[in-house]
């Protein structure tokens, strides 16, 4: 109950943010209309007893009473519900946005790589839009609290006895919170089997799936993975809701009796003379309300428990991503306007969240400002997440990264991204212009076509506008609005573009920035890659970090550092390396074969 009172509140706050005056106007005719049909009974019983007595005017004018308080109930309602319809769809859009803000409010990524993290984004992406159904829900609430409680001062004047009706009501309403709590535990359990089907869904039915799916027949399974999942989730969702159901009845039964009761005891009242004939048309018709109102009441509870449920998960995911124990703000020293040193590792390890071993350990690492690093290793040997470290993504959860001197730690996060350029190596497909999907790189200058062009030229895809039928202004992707779709190597090159947007990095990260591209690009790619490296060096001391498994990119390195089970195995220059004869010198040769 606590926690559906939070949630109107919330809700309403929200609503008053947005309008206070709709929500005023609301909540007071939402109240006012909850009084029409109690007092539209008392009318009818005055009506009728001053119809019996002959008394002609007052029953004429009674009558009139009534029609009003009728129409009252129901245009009332109406108008409250455009004002409050208004409310539910700015709600909804600032929900989104609070949303959007929530994913992307943590400086790193640790929340983000969370089961849990992942299953309240997934419950809210789904109940959110529910948010409309929530707002009908509290007001006619508000209208029913005022119902109620004076349809139940209305009872005890007629006989105290009659008070027990609203009581007997409770355990009608405690059957339909239960039946909720039951649909709402089993919601819960079924979020991570709903979650893991709907990406089966979207892996089934997603054009970039759909070659592998064919190729290596995998339709038949996806449909199968789908439907065992589905089943897990609706089997849960199932057995919930038929237990949910047979609560209410027992609680719709119970009250029924009451109704009965009620009935027959002012029936008995009126032959024994003690209650007159409109005191027994004003119960039957406010029994006959109460039961409407507790049925209203049980109808309403989903509603209003499937919202305290959505907005108990955003208060989770608020303290999730501003409480991250894992994750330190950063502190506030500005990054230095060029790197002199460069940037050091001492004893670096890092276990991820919920990890239960570390991926990297006692990492000590110079990476002198001014040079080209390259990372080298077999896969999951921890060169990405060496990358993520060095971007801020994650905290180091042993040792120290210092940039000149400094505790990475002491530097704020935000000023230190400003002074990184990044390609990674699952780059995102930007659904937006070209020139937008380059531009992102540096928001500032986004709507600059010189700039674009430019940053395109460094990341050696300046042969890929002429192709595309607008130039910059080309619209791209197809999956919301016509577009051009782009090969795997030409997005790639925009997401080169993008990390070649910034001008003065004092780190460029290139985490396998050519794995989709062909031999010649890649060429051509890297001496360019090697003076864009030398002008930002000299510029301000950039260090470039390169991930990458072709060893002849990898050879022009300054310092190439080999990785191996999160450990540094070895670091050297090529030639240093291959002299040395280790891990480095075989995977080279290894590969070298393979070009011969
Ligand atoms: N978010 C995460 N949470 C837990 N473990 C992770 C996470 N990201 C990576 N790992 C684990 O850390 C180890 C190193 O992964 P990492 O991505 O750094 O390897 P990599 O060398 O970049 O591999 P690849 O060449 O395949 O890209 C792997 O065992 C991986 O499973």
């Amino acid at each position: 109950m606590r926690s559906v009172l939070i949630a109107a509140r919330d809700l309403l706050a929200r609503g008053h943010r947005q309008s206070p005056l709709k929500t005023w106007t609301a909540v007071v005719l939402m109240l006012a209309s909850g009084a029409m049909l109690p007092l539209a009974a008392l009318t009818t019983g005055t009506l009728l007893d001053a119809a019996l007595a002959g008394q002609r005017g007052t029953a004429i004018t009674t009558g009139v009473v009534v029609a009003v308080l009728l129409m009252g109930g129901v245009t009332l309602s109406h108008f409250a519900h455009i004002a409050y319809f208004e409310l539910a769809e700015r709600d909804l859009v600032d929900y989104d946005v609070e949303l959007i803000g929530l994913a992307n409010g943590s400086s790193g990524l640790d929340v983000h790589e969370t089961p849990e993290h992942a299953d309240r984004l997934a419950v809210l992406e789904e109940e959110v839009p529910n948010v409309r159904m929530a707002m009908k829900a509290l007001m006619t609430t508000a209208s029913l609290l005022v119902a109620m409680s004076l349809t139940a001062v209305l009872l005890a004047v007629v006989h105290p006895l009659l008070l027990a009706l609203p009581v007997v009501a409770v355990p009608a309403l405690l059957a339909g919170k239960r039946a909720e709590q039951v649909v709402d535990d089993a919601r819960t359990a079924a979020a991570e089997p709903s979650r893991l089907a709907r990406s089966a869904f979207r892996l089934a039915v997603s054009a970039s799936s759909a070659k592998e799916l064919r190729v290596y027949r995998l339709g038949a399974d996806v449909r199968r993975r789908h439907a065992e999942l589905w089943d897990a989730a609706t089997d849960v969702l199932g057995k919930a809701h038929s237990k949910a159901t047979l609560l209410r009845a027992f609680g719709q039964l119970w009250f029924a009796i009451g109704y009965v009761g009620a009935v027959l005891l002012v029936v008995w009242e009126a032959t024994t003379g003690r209650l007159s004939a409109g005191a027994v048309v004003l119960v039957v018709v406010l029994a006959f309300q109460v039961n409407v109102q507790v049925a209203t009441a049980v109808a309403l509870l989903p509603a209003l428990r499937r919202f305290a449920f959505v907005d108990q998960r955003m208060r989770e995911l608020r303290a999730a991503v501003s409480g991250n124990e894992h994750e330190r703000p950063g502190g506030a020293v500005p990054p230095p306007d060029r790197l002199r040193e460069g940037i050091r590792l001492d004893g670096v390890s890092l276990t991820y969240p919920g990890g239960a071993a570390p991926v990297l350990r006692d990492v000590d690492l110079t990476l002198a400002a001014g040079t080209t690093v390259a990372v080298v290793g077999e896969n999951g040997a921890g060169k990405t997440s060496l990358v993520k470290l060095l971007c801020g993504f994650h905290r180091p959860t042993g040792g120290t990264i210092t940039v000149d001197g400094v505790d990475l730690a002491d530097i704020g996060v935000t000023a230190w991204r400003e002074r990184i350029a990044a390609g990674f190596q699952d780059f995102v497909r930007y659904e937006f212009t070209a020139r937008e999907a380059v531009g992102l790189g540096d928001l500032p200058r986004i709507d600059s076509h010189r700039e674009v062009e430019e940053a395109l030229g460094r990341a050696g895809a300046q042969d890929l506008v002429p192709r595309l039928p607008d130039g910059l202004d080309t619209r791209l992707g197809t999956s919301y609005a016509p577009g051009v779709d782009l090969s795997g190597g030409q997005w790639q090159k925009l997401a080169l573009g993008r990390a070649f947007m910034r001008e003065r990095p004092l780190l460029l990260v290139l985490d396998e920035p050519t794995a989709a591209l062909d031999a010649k690009a890649e060429h051509a790619l890297f001496s360019r890659y090697a003076a864009q490296a030398t002008r930002y060096a000299a510029e301000c001391g950039t260090v470039t970090v390169l991930v990458s498994h072709r060893f002849s990119t990898v050879r022009m390195a300054d310092l190439i550092v080999v990785v191996d089970g999160g450990r540094i195995a070895e670091a050297g220059t090529h030639a240093e390396l291959v002299a040395r004869g280790g891990l480095y010198s075989q995977l080279y040769g290894l590969q070298a074969r393979a070009y011969r």
